[in-house]
């Protein structure tokens, strides 16, 4: 440790939480570890990952954000409504539209504030993409929808999208009766998946409503995945279980988000919560 101390906002959308930095002053060296040490629950802050709120040339702040085991995902839906919201409430940035930059391209959220204080965010998490080598997925074909497939130690139809990470969607009954514990890293780190994979199981509970739990690359099962939840939704109209261009409620562990498919888009909206402030010697 460098001995100084940093403060942090401890933030979470639908219980996917994570430790956020405002780096517009301070920059953070080694953030890979950094994830790993104030994660744990019983030696550190606890939460899913870090989250870097960074100066950007090109948007109105950048945000990076590493899983529990130090890697740095591309893009992370929960954290960027956490983003714009903390911009928000600090009046960092009041604007109609804020514009957060990460590694999956430029992002656009909408803020919905009560009593002056972000409440809910709707972001654009721009287009789903299906094509196998750039979700990536070593399968053939131009999508993979409900393909039969030898992979985790069993045969499953597996739908796989991206969305600026990538995703394997396993439709089912009530995933509370899965063991996510052996099922999710045995998809994982399936050699199917050369950059490892989220692994959302999916039911689907009526027109345009979806149950889903989520095991996520580099951190486990969570509360609750954005990106996996706009995964999920855009798998489901792709099986013909929800509508193009509805409101989809994807119910997760840790609250509902509401996912809407259209061909060049997908939007997500969710809540955003600050629970508290603190410092740490990093
Ligand atoms: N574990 C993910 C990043 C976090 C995604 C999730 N927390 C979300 O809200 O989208 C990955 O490595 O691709």
């Amino acid at each position: 440790m460098s001995g100084n101390k940093l403060c942090f906002t401890k933030m979470h959308g639908c219980g996917n939480d994570y430790i956020y930095f405002n780096c517009v002053g301070d920059s953070i060296e080694n953030p890979e570890k950094l994830a790993v040490r104030l994660s744990d629950r019983h030696k550190g802050i606890g939460g899913d990952g870090i989250v870097l709120i960074c100066p950007s040339e090109l948007a109105d702040a950048k945000m990076r954000m590493f899983n529990i085991d130090g890697s740095e995902g591309k893009m992370c839906g929960n954290a960027i409504r956490c983003v714009a919201k903390y911009l928000w409430d600090r009046e960092m940035v009041r604007k109609e539209e804020i514009h957060i930059e990460t590694l999956s391209g430029i992002k656009t959220c909408w803020v919905h504030a009560v009593e002056g204080l972000a409440d809910t965010v709707t972001v654009d998490m721009g287009s789903a993409v299906l094509a196998p080598a750039k979700i990536p997925v070593n399968l053939a074909g131009d999508v993979i929808v409900r393909r039969n497939t030898e992979v985790a130690g069993g045969i499953y139809d597996i739908t796989c999208v991206s969305m600026g990470n990538p995703h394997c969607i396993v439709f089912g009954e009530d995933p509370d009766g899965l063991d996510l514990e052996s099922l999710g890293p045995a998809f994982e780190h399936d050699p199917l998946f050369p950059e490892r994979v989220n692994t959302e199981f999916v039911q689907v509970l009526g027109p345009n409503t979806l149950k889903m739990r989520v095991w996520e690359r580099g951190s486990g099962e969570t509360m609750a995945c954005g990106t996996g939840a706009c995964a999920s939704a855009v798998a489901a109209v792709l099986c013909g279980s929800c509508k193009m261009g509805a409101d989809i409620v994807v119910r997760l562990r840790g609250g509902d988000l509401v996912v809407n498919y259209t061909e060049d888009r997908v939007l997500m909206a969710g809540e955003a919560r600050e629970i508290f402030e603190g410092s740490v010697e990093v």
